[in-house]
Formats: structure tokens, sequence, C-alpha cells
């Protein structure tokens, strides 16, 4: 914003009579008024006699060329810039503002302001063709406070016509019709269409109203930058003469008119008053005269006003007048700012221009770099449909990180998009998962907790605390609290399944029976899953805890076969409501559990992965290093690498982050996993306490029955549990075979007869008829005693053989 002074021109009209009274000083700009004493109010008259004046021109017996060029062109060339204009005339009816602004109709060289402004507007059209113009021109008419469009073709006032403010405080005036001038005529052509526009009008006619020609400026840079325009317009005013009607005697609708003239002429009298002493409230609506000239007055427009006189000496107060308001009008500024166009089209433009250039610069840089053509668009519904499918099968560990784009950003981000559209769904899944495992084994909880109300033998002995995450209350050990058993009785891990599992047994003083002490060497998972499956077997360590191990240590009497334990416990899961539903539970804690485990599992792969593509990418660069392909320049601080080395260490750096952005994940993962951990064990438990305390509470013959029933397969289980139920002996039978095919194939055929041999003839288990007491624990032995022989011929030939 520029702020600039309102300029102010005096342009007298010829008298026929000499001595006007009014005095141009050398200046050029000083003007006096004499004002002869009235001789009417006798000696003592204090009438003052001279008024003095100061302007920034004074026009008189000047040619209308003069008058346009101190006048007009400077603001004319303004427009051109983008600045907007306004020129007006003020002064006494018959002054010459019609004159001045219009012309005369006497000749060519009499014509005024605003033909002379066109044709100047279009001389510089032409000069700069480097820019595009378009011009429209307006013609407003205020008559007794009425607007009138006098470029419409129905006559009269429109009510849909007022003055308005646009977004930048600019007045205009709604509904009002521009008439398009092309540029294409010719300067002399557009003068003569225009100028005759006028004549038709009557503008060129003494009129007594108000009138606003205005021409508007669109002006574009270039065809290639036509987004951008700058809009200008010139407000070429001819204001109604201000008349005495006392003195002139005049009546009825010339009156009015007279009337309204004068009181629009009073408010702008009153409006520039206001600005000129920086009044906060300047009536600018007064009228509707103000409200149009509201920029000309105070806002962003360069101002001339030409104050038209007439010197007569009948007219010096009105002249006297005019002068005084002119002098106001005189310390009035404006601020000027050019007009930018802020079109959402044009915008819209610019920046469909700017994607345009920037593809193509991509693509430029692609084809200079040897990538694959790499598209930049939106991603069509199609892709965006097999994103969001690849970025599921990403996190379930079906797919390389290889199948996500990352060709361009804005797929890159579309990526990150689907793989956090996928992850929210798996977390809500997971989220109603956890939720349905909760009430699950709260109320597993709640049935072993009836259960043991009904069978304590010691109230709290034995219970699940289960408000800590499977934590055990007073009585009940937890795991980890139990002492490692001896290295003698069970060899380190490797061993552990060298020996065979030995069923016998009266329980020792010191804990459970030997098979039990066997069988506590299989690995119980830390993160709750069982070496077998999800449900246990009673071979699991759980079952020799606080009160269950006395159910245990009488069940290992009853029953010697490893699996006619188990055949009691599935017959317990699936025909005991209690057993069913801490089963279900149990089964519902695991799945969880798997699952997340799964997704964890990806992860996992996928930091692999990046370790993986980290070391080649490193010992990559490592070799083109030494190679001396990128070696540093001599005596030079920077290394310089060639273009595939740059690209390699590029790639290496982002792998980095994205490694340490996943390793991050997967530890947080991993932190989650933990709750399903104790839910498993904790349901684990329940199951097993639960079984502990009803079998406890079942007579011998019970038992044995149940087991009967179970190796008859005629109970339990959905198909194929009997694999996740696998007991301890024969899954110790089944790694014995996998480990003799592995060393020595030839001698399966004699394994397995030992091993026939030793559990008895066919049936002999069967028919609920429970074996000897010991004939199977001797089987068993025996088939433990020759497996041991064999491995130690086995050991002692590759000894030899070493
Ligand atoms: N500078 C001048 N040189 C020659 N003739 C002039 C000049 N100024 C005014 N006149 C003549 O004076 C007459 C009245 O001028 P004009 O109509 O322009 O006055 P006006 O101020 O517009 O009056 P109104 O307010 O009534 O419209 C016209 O005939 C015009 O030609």
């Amino acid at each position: 914003m520029v702020k600039t002074a309102v300029k102010v021109f005096l342009r007298t009209r010829p008298t026929a009579t000499s001595g006007s009274g009014i005095k141009i000083g050398q200046d050029g700009q000083s003007v006096s008024v004499n004002v002869p004493k009235d001789q009417s109010a006798g000696l003592i008259n204090n009438q003052q006699e001279m008024f003095s004046f100061k302007f920034d021109g004074v026009l008189e017996n000047v040619s209308q060329e003069e008058a346009y060029t101190t006048v007009a062109h400077e603001v004319v060339d303004s427009l051109m810039s983008g600045y907007n204009g306004t020129i007006f005339c003020y002064g006494q009816t018959g002054a010459g503002k019609t004159f001045t602004m219009s012309g005369g109709n006497a000749g060519y060289a009499h014509r005024g302001i605003i033909p002379r402004a066109l044709h100047h507007i279009f001389r510089e059209i032409d000069l700069r063709v480097d820019k595009m113009f378009r011009v429209h021109v307006s013609y407003l008419e205020i008559y007794n406070e009425q607007l009138y469009d006098l470029l419409s073709e129905s006559p009269g006032t429109s009510d849909s016509m007022a003055v308005l403010e646009d977004s930048n405080n600019n007045a205009y005036v709604s509904a009002q019709l521009r008439f398009a001038v092309a540029v294409a005529v010719t300067v002399a052509g557009s003068l003569i269409l225009v100028y005759g526009f006028l004549t038709d009008a009557g503008l060129v006619e003494p009129c007594r109203s108000h009138t606003v020609f205005t021409v508007h400026v669109e002006m574009r840079t270039s065809e290639a930058a036509s987004e951008r325009a700058i809009l200008s317009k010139l407000n070429l005013v001819d204001l109604a003469g201000s008349e005495r009607t006392k003195k002139t005697g005049v009546t009825g609708q010339t009156l009015k008119e007279a009337q309204f003239i004068n009181r629009s002429l009073s408010f702008l009298e009153q409006t520039v008053n206001a600005l000129s002493r920086k009044d906060t409230y300047v009536p600018f609506r007064q009228t509707k005269l103000t409200a149009v000239l509201r920029d000309a007055l105070g806002g962003n427009c360069k101002t001339v006003m030409v104050a038209n006189v007439w010197g007569e000496p009948s007219h010096t107060e009105e002249t006297l007048s005019t002068l005084r308001f002119a002098s106001r009008v005189r310390t009035l500024t404006t601020d000027l700012a050019v007009n930018e166009s802020n079109d959402p089209g044009l915008l819209l433009r610019r920046y469909e221009r700017q994607i345009r250039e920037l593809k193509q610069e991509l693509a430029m840089r692609d084809t200079l770099s040897g990538r694959a053509r790499v598209s930049y668009d939106d991603l069509t519904d199609d892709e965006l449909r097999d994103l969001h499918a690849t970025a599921r099968r990403f996190l379930a560990g079906e797919a390389d990180a290889e199948e996500l784009p990352a060709d361009s950003i804005k797929r890159v981000r579309e990526a990150y998009k689907a793989l956090r559209a996928a992850h929210a769904a798996m977390k809500s899944e997971m989220a109603t998962q956890l939720a349905n495992l909760q009430r699950a084994t709260e109320d597993g909880a709640a049935v072993v907790r009836d259960g043991a109300a009904r069978s304590r033998v010691a109230p709290g002995v034995g219970d699940l605390d289960l408000r800590t995450t499977g934590g055990f209350t007073v009585g009940q050990a937890p795991l980890d609290s139990r002492p490692p058993p001896p290295r003698s009785e069970l060899g380190d891990h490797s061993h552990a399944h060298s020996h065979a599992p030995l069923p016998s047994g009266a329980p020792s003083p010191s804990g459970p029976g030997p098979a039990l002490k066997a069988q506590s060497s299989h690995h119980f998972p830390a993160d709750g899953a069982s070496a077998y499956g999800d449900v246990p077997t009673l071979d699991s360590p759980s079952i020799a805890r606080g009160s269950g191990a006395a159910a245990a240590t009488r069940l290992a009497g009853i029953f010697t076969v490893p699996g006619d334990r188990n055949a009691v416990f599935r017959r317990y899961k699936s025909d005991f409501p209690e057993g069913r539903e801490l089963t279900a539970a149990l089964k519902a804690a695991s799945a969880a559990l798997r699952e997340t485990r799964g997704s964890i599992k990806s992860l996992g792969d996928a930091v692999n992965g990046a370790k993986r593509r980290i070391d080649e990418l490193t010992a990559a660069v490592a070799q083109r290093r030494s190679g001396g392909v990128s070696a540093p320049p001599p005596g030079g601080d920077a290394e310089v690498l060639d273009g595939e080395t740059y690209a390699l260490v590029q790639e290496l750096k982002a792998l980095k982050a994205q490694y340490r952005a996943d390793f991050d994940a997967l530890k947080a993962a991993r932190e989650q996993l933990e709750p399903y951990i104790q839910a498993v064990a904790v349901a684990r438990a329940a199951l097993l306490e639960a079984f502990d305390r009803w079998a406890a509470t079942q007579s011998d013959a019970t038992l044995r029955r149940l087991a009967a029933a179970g190796r008859n397969g005629s109970g339990g289980g959905a198909p194929g549990e009997e694999e996740d139920e696998l007991d301890a002996g024969e899954a110790f039978e089944r790694m014995q075979l996998a480990r003799i095919t592995e060393r020595d194939p030839d001698s399966l055929a004699y394994h397995s007869a030992l091993r026939r041999t030793a559990a008895g003839p066919p049936g002999s288990h069967g028919m609920g008829r429970p074996p000897p007491a010991g004939a199977s624990g001797g089987n068993a032995k025996a088939a433990a005693a020759a497996t041991r022989r064999m491995e130690a011929t086995q050991a002692v030939n590759r000894g030899l053989a070493r």
C-alpha cells in the first residue's frame, strides 16, 4: 500500500466579462479571490475581501488536450499498471464539468477526458504486445437518489442495483451491465464507437444527475501465465452542479432535482470533512454518491478532482464555495495497491500448470537416472484395492515387503495408509478375541472356584489367584519357584529323550514318582505353549503342583500306562461340563496367542529380511569404496560417490531407518504378547487344577472305566484332538522312531518289534481291563534298556570309526 494525496486542479470557464475577481499566482498553483465589500453594510464593515487557496494546478484558458495531459494522463498510466483511478469534476451548474469530462460538440478537438482516456488506454494496449487485455465499460447515473444503468436496454431504475463492497473493500454496483470493448478494434474505431455511445446516452448534454463512467481493465502478463490477472478500473465522474434555488428561482421538478443534488453534495462535503479530520465515523453510506465514491475518497484509488468555477462576478459566492470544498479534498490521502485477481478458476489453472511442469520434470529425471517409467498419478480404485489386499497379506506374513510399492512417494504413502488400515482392522479383531478370552477365563475361574469350594481340604490352598496374571495363592507354588530337577536324574536337555519314560511307580518321598520326574524334563515354554499342543496332558509338570500332586500320585498308582491317564483326562474334558468349559477357555486363549504370534512372526521375518539386505548393501558399498570406485579425492574432504554407490548408500540409509522402525515395532509387539501368554497359563492351570480336584472325588473303578472308554475312543475330543493330546510316552516313542530312522534306518524293524513286545499283546490294555501291575512298566524298561544299548553300541562304533 502506498499513501497518495488526492490531487486537485482548478479549471475556470472563460468569462464574457472582464474582472472576474479570480487571480492566479505566478507559481500556477495559488489562487486568490477578491470579494468586494458589500457597501450596504455601512461604514464599519469587517467583511473579508481576499481569499487565498492553493491547488496542484490551475487550468485557465487551456485546451482540452492540455487539460487531459495535466489532469488525467498520469491516472490513466497508473490504470494500465494495475491501479484504480478516479477523476471527478465538481462545481456549480454551468461551470464546465461536462465540458471537461466529456467534451463539447463543436469539434474533435473539444473532446473531453472520457474519449481521450479511452484513446490513451487503447494506444497503450496496442503498444504492450507482451500482455493480454480485456476492457469493459459501465455507465451509472444517480438521479434523485436512484441508480440507473445507462447501458441497460430497459430504461428506469432496477431494485437489484445497489452499491456494495467486494472482498477487497472496493465499492461496486451490483447488477450493473458492463459493455465489452473489443481490443481488436482500432484505436480510432473504438473512440468513434464510445464517443458515439456517449452522445447517444446524452452524456454530452447538460444533465441534472451525477454520472459515473467506468473503464474496467483486466491485464494478463502473457498467454502462458494467463492464470494471473490484474484488475483495475477508472471512474470518470461528472457530478451534477450545485444550485442556489432561491437565486435561480426554480420550481417544480427542477426544484426537486436541485434539492436532491444539493443534499447529496452536502453529504459529500460532510464525508470529505470527516475524512479530513480523520474522524472514526465517515458517513459514506448516507447517499448513493458517497457510497460510489468511497474508494476515491479514502480507499485504494488514485484520485484527481477538477474544481470547475465560472468566474463571473455574479457567481463569486458559488466560486468561493467550490474553492473551499476543493481545498478540503486536497487534504485527503488514499492507499494505493495493485489489484490482483483472486478468482479461484485462475488459481486452479495456475496450480494445474505447475503440476504439469513438475510431472514433466520428474519424468525427465526418471529417464536420466534410468528408472523404469514411474506413475505419479493417483492410484485407481483397482490399484488401491490390490494394495490393501497386499498390505493385509504382508501383515499376516503371506507377502514379502517387495510386493509393496516403493517407486514413488505417493505410492509409498498409500502403502503406509493401507498398512495402517490393515493393522487397525487386525487390532480390532484381536481386541474382540481378547475380550472373549477374558470372559471365558473368568467363567472358567468361576467354575474352578466353585469346584474348590466344594472339595476344599484347607481353605485357600491351591486356589488360583486371578487378580494377578496367573499367579497362585498361598499353598500353591508358582511354576518358576520349583527347584530344577537334579541333573543326574534328568540329564541335560539333549539327553532327556534318550531315556525311556519310566512309568512305574511308587511315589517318592521327595515328590512325584520317577515317571513324573522324567517327564518334567519336557520343556514348558515360557510363552505358555505346550510341547504337545494347546491342551495339556497329565504329563505336564503342573499336575504335580499343590494339592493336585496328591491326585497325580493317586492316578499314577491306578494307571501304570501314561496313555490311560490321558484317556481319563480326555473323558473329563469332553464329558463333564466343567472340563468342557475350561477346555474351551484354554483353546480360545491358545488360539488368540497363536494368532498374535503369527503377526509377530511376519514382523520378525521383515526385520530379518531387512537385516540381511543391510548386510548385503553394506558389503557392496564397502567393496565399491575399497575398489576405488568412490574413493575420496586426493586432498579433498568429502568423498565423491559415483551414481551407483550413491544409490546404494541412499538405499542403505532408508533401509536402516526402516529396520529400526520395524525392530521397535517387533519389540513392542513382543511386549504385547505377554498378556496372551499369561492368559494361556491361567487357563491351563485352571483346567489341570479342576481335573485334579475332580479326580480326587472319583472312585478308582470309575477312573478305570473312563480310562478304558477313552482308550477305545468311545468318547471325548474332537477329531484331530488326539494329536494335540499325545501323551508323553507316545510322544517319546515317536521321537525315538524319528531318531532311529535318521541314524540307523536298518534297525527300524528291530526297534519296532521290541516296542510291540514291551507294550504287550494287542488289546491287553483294552476292553476295560487294566494291565497287570508292573507289566507295562517292565516292558517299557526293557525297551528303554534296548535303546540305550543300541545307542551305546552306535556311539562306540562312531568313536572307533573316528
Ligand atoms: N473551458 C471551457 N471552454 C469553452 N467552453 C466551455 C468551457 N467550460 C464550459 N464551457 C461551456 O459552458 C457551457 C456549460 O458547460 P457544461 O455543460 O460543461 O457545465 P456543467 O458544469 O456541466 O453544467 P451542469 O452542472 O448544469 O451540467 C457549455 O456550453 C460549454 O461548452
